[in-house]
């Protein structure tokens, strides 16, 4: 099955909490972003999500970490879309005061997210099946 990603570096924008730690939300706010492609991709539409059945934070994420965020199709329904996405941390920004411009290009990414998810593409919406 087809694989999409998106890269990229987590700001001071995203900081939510103490120590500078992300708002797990904001990794599903990445991995709409990779349903959406997938489904423009499929069938030229945008899609809705409908459900996630699981979702896992297995790591933290800080403001300066950069993410990779994939996911594919696993399963296509009559307008459902069921997806399987991870989220790996590629470089480790500073966690250190006295020397914040240093970073950590990691050797083995570390895996931050997972989940499962599907979402929906109305029939008269799905590539090949529009009217116009
Ligand atoms: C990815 C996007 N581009 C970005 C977003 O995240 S959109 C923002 C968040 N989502 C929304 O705002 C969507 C709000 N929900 C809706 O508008 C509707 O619920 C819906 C349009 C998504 C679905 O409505 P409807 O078509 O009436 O649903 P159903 O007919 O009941 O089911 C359609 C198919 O979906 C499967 N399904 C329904 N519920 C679940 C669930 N909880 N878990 C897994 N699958 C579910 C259902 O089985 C149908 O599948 P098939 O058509 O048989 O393949």
């Amino acid at each position: 099955m087809e694989e999409v990603m998106i890269r990229l570096r987590l700001s001071q924008a995203d900081a939510h909490y103490g120590g500078d730690l992300v708002d797990g939300a904001r990794m599903l706010a990445l991995f709409g972003d990779v349903a959406t492609e997938l489904l423009i991709r499929l069938d030229g539409d945008e899609g809705l999500f409908v459900a996630y059945e699981q979702v896992e934070f297995k790591a933290p994420v800080y403001a300066g970490d950069y993410i990779e965020a994939k996911g594919s199709i696993t399963k296509q329904g009559n307008t459902s879309r069921t997806m399987s996405f991870t989220a790996h941390k590629v470089i480790a920004g500073s966690r250190d005061a006295s020397n914040p411009s240093q970073a950590t290009l990691l050797e083995q990414p570390v895996l931050v997210c997972q989940a499962k998810g599907t979402c929906v593409v109305p029939k008269d919406k799905q590539k090949g099946n529009t009217k116009s």
